[in-house]
């Protein structure tokens, strides 16, 4: 398969270099194991893991492969095994915290060029939720499309009425109606798939992501989109595949990680999605001011002036706090390190263990 219908551009292209890509073969990867990876190479998924070098010279998360992105890579044994020689710069990156530390976190995906964020005109419809999303996917550098399902489920005035809150909220930002029952609105969402570029679906459970997958997909089933094969020792091996080549040549990426998105790590994101709070927060009288209590705090005067809502200025300042600890806690980023330290001691074991 052409790497670039797979979504390989000029972006990617521009940050090669050369004496690699003469050596190693660019491929993308698909899943994510425990301690191995998944990787395209000609419409097939390949077992590949990582070099001892990227191993042991790895001092964060950030530098392991993740779903969608981009590697040098070696085939083995009629490309039923490789090694990732090395990850590719990254457009994107998609990240979440750990639960219960407050500094380590977790990479769910690479490379991704637009997330939609799922909301159904059902019970999980919540404009502070669906800000948070926003600030995750404006933290890794994605762009945002807000996809409405279940719309079969509301009536006209209903709906209208929620699309005007969530276009107050965010006037910028692109909206789609849609039912995966009458399929109203599928066509539309289609029409934005663009060849080349790599979408997600974010949103919660029970908010019809699964269900637009497969009608985007049309045939393929996703819940039996297993692999099952063997790897480089012989070992069988199954995994769900996390990365979807649709008909038209755009990519849609799922990982389990995605499913569960809740805390980020925020900080610029913020600054994106309440880009107009933070714009007056500039005009407050002190520098480290916290937007709560402060004499001249001019964020304080625009929620009395009622320019900025109640439920949004509450957000801003929940999240800010959010943030502000996780900068402040040295000794929490100190156990992070250990663990991390850990981690790769155990895959090296499992790795010289199987050997
Ligand atoms: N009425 C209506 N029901 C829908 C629609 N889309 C999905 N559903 C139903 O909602 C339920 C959840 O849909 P899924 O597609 O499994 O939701 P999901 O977001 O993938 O949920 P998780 O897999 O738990 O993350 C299923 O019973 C679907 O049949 C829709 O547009 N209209
Ligand atoms: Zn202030």
């Amino acid at each position: 398969m052409n790497i670039k219908k797979l979504g390989f551009d000029k972006w990617f292209l521009d940050r090669i270099d050369a004496s690699k890509s003469d050596n190693y073969e660019i491929s993308r990867v698909t899943a994510v194991n425990k301690d191995s990876f998944q990787i395209m190479k000609d419409a097939k998924q390949v077992f590949a893991e990582v070099t001892g070098k990227i191993l042991f010279n790895a001092d964060s998360p950030k530098d392991f492969p993740t779903v969608g992105d981009w590697v040098y890579a070696r085939f083995y044994d009629n490309d039923t095994f490789a090694v990732i020689h090395e990850v590719i710069p990254r457009k994107s990156l998609l990240k979440r915290k750990t639960a219960g530390r407050k500094n380590e976190y977790q990479l769910i995906a690479a490379n991704i060029d637009t997330a939609f964020i799922i909301q159904s005109f059902g019970s999980d419809y919540n404009l502070r939720r669906l800000e948070r999303y926003l600030v995750i996917v404006n933290e890794g550098n994605i762009s945002p499309v807000v996809l409405l399902s279940k719309s079969d489920l509301a009536p006209e005035h209903e709906r209208n009425r929620k699309l005007d809150d969530i276009k107050i909220l965010m006037p910028n930002i692109e909206i789609i109606e849609f039912s995966n029952i009458s399929l109203y609105g599928i066509n539309k969402i289609k029409d934005i798939l663009i060849p080349g570029k790599t979408y997600c679906l974010l949103g919660s459970s029970g908010s019809g992501k699964t269900t637009l997958l497969n009608n985007l997909s049309n045939d393929y089933v996703f819940e039996t989109n297993e692999v099952r094969e063997k790897d480089g020792k012989g070992r069988h091996t199954t995994t769900r595949r996390q990365l979807i080549h649709l008909e038209n040549d755009a990519v849609i990426i799922d990982t389990p990680g995605m499913r569960e998105l809740g805390n980020i790590d925020v900080s610029t994101g913020i600054n994106e999605t309440f880009k107009e709070i933070v714009r007056l927060s500039e005009q407050c009288l002190y520098n480290n001011c916290t937007h709560t209590n402060e004499n001249g705090c001019a964020i304080l005067q625009a929620l009395q002036d009622k320019v900025i809502s109640q439920e949004r200025y509450q957000n801003f300042v929940k999240m800010n706090k959010e943030t502000a600890y996780n900068e402040m806690s040295y000794f929490e980023k100190r156990k992070k390190d250990k663990n991390f330290g850990k981690l790769c001691k155990s895959i090296i074991k499992n790795k010289q263990k199987r050997k």
